[in-house]
């Protein structure tokens, strides 16, 4: 047996979803600079789900759909009453909640094609109402309706703090749903894929991958990266802090990635807005922290930042809380996810990998009493 820590260049499955050759990502083949520019969140879920760009007709339908079911069963809003608040991350509350919702869709084991679409719809409806509502939640304020005449972006924004959102923070958040929305076989999709290649439920595969972008080497990076920012809190501070931990072999968060080399594509749309929000907030040294961050670490060891690096000084400057950053990242992510799951669906095997054994040889088994 070989084996190759971490997967490292294994190629797991086919997928007409997205893909990263040569430092590019496409989605079904448009180059995700193109769509960061060009295309609304909206667009890109109906990509993702159907390989082609919606006509105007079919968008429409999907915005509607997605709008109809944005509402959460009461039983949600209640349960996030019951969490111990002042422990409870909201990777975790998002985690619980979509596990809820499963209980309360009666599609929720039906298997045929149309409810697992449906079920789709619904989730991806879904995840921003609960981010939102229970961000709210915890401070002891009222969840807020979602409305039918947002968009995606602006309904989110619009659920979070109860006043409708100004179009620089719409186009912010929709173009960082853009660029978060798949990223081939990332380590939460593959989660998802595990999962619902034993052809348990899209509620159970939702679950799995939520649980595995919580962590920082994933998506959990984005709330680390403002973690260190705000340690660091001055220009000044930027050099001994960053070359401290670099000389104590110490990963600075937001740099590095499995598969780019040169750098990751999407790094440079969220830089951009960084520095146009921070200065539109009067709070430019978050991005001035940043490059100078980048700088270092690029200089020294050739890392290039990757997507969770300038999304955290942009949700920051959209006065956004920290720990809600990864959340954000589901809200985009699932709809990558979903698009998975249904693929994994449509020509599914059992994922099962070997493990090379190193645990100690044949062993007779001893009973309690004669064990010393
Ligand atoms: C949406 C996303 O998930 S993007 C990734 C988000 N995660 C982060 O930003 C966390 C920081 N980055 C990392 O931990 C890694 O770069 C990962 C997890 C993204 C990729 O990990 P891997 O491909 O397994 O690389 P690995 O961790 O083995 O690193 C290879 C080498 O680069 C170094 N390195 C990698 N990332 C960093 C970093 N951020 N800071 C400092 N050094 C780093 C490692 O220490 C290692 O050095 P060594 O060979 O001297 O031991
Ligand atoms: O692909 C990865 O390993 C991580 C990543 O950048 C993502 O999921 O967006």
């Amino acid at each position: 047996m070989t084996v190759t820590r971490g997967l490292e260049g294994v190629v797991a499955t086919t997928s007409s979803i997205s893909s990263i050759i040569d430092d590019t990502l496409t989605y079904v083949g448009y180059d995700i600079d193109d769509l960061a520019v060009n295309a609304s969140f909206e667009e890109v879920i109906y990509l993702l789900w159907h390989r082609k760009l919606p006509t105007q007709i079919e968008l429409e339908e999907l915005k509607s759909q997605l709008a109809d079911n944005a509402r959460l069963p009461k039983e949600v809003l209640d349960h996030f009453k019951m969490y111990p608040i002042d422990q409870v991350h909201p990777m975790a509350a998002l985690r619980s909640a979509v596990s809820l919702l499963g209980l309360y869709d009666q599609e929720a084991d039906a298997m045929d094609e149309q409810a697992n679409y449906n079920k789709a719809i619904r989730l991806q409806a879904k995840m921003p109402s609960i981010v939102a509502a229970f961000a709210r939640v915890r401070k002891g304020l009222e969840p807020v309706e979602p409305r039918k005449d947002l968009s995606f972006a602006a309904n989110f924004l619009y659920m979070l703090t109860g006043n409708e959102p100004e179009a620089i923070a719409v186009e912010a958040i929709d173009k960082a749903l853009v660029l978060h929305a798949d990223h081939e076989l990332n380590a939460s999709t593959f989660t998802a894929r595990v999962c619902v290649a034993t052809l348990a439920d899209v509620y159970s595969g939702i679950t799995a991958a939520i649980g595995a972008l919580k962590g920082p080497l994933h998506g959990g990076a984005n709330e680390a990266v403002m973690k260190m920012l705000t340690e660091i809190g001055t220009l000044e501070n930027v050099d001994s802090y960053v070359r401290e931990k670099l000389e104590k072999k110490e990963k600075i968060m937001g740099f590095g990635h499995r598969v780019y080399r040169k750098g990751d594509p999407r790094a440079k749309h969220l830089r951009e807005m960084s520095k146009k929000l921070t200065e539109l907030t009067g709070e430019p040294h978050w991005y001035e922290m940043s490059t100078q961050i980048e700088a270092i670490v690029t200089g020294e060891k050739n890392l290039p930042p990757n997507v969770d690096f300038y999304s955290a000084s942009v949700y920051h400057s959209l006065g956004i809380d920290h720990d809600l950053f990864t959340p954000i990242f589901a809200v985009s992510r699932v709809s990558g996810w979903l698009a998975h799951i249904l693929e994994q669906y449509e020509n599914n095997r059992l994922i099962r990998p070997r493990a090379e054994y190193t645990g100690p040889g044949m062993q007779k088994y001893v009973p309690i009493g004669l064990r010393g």
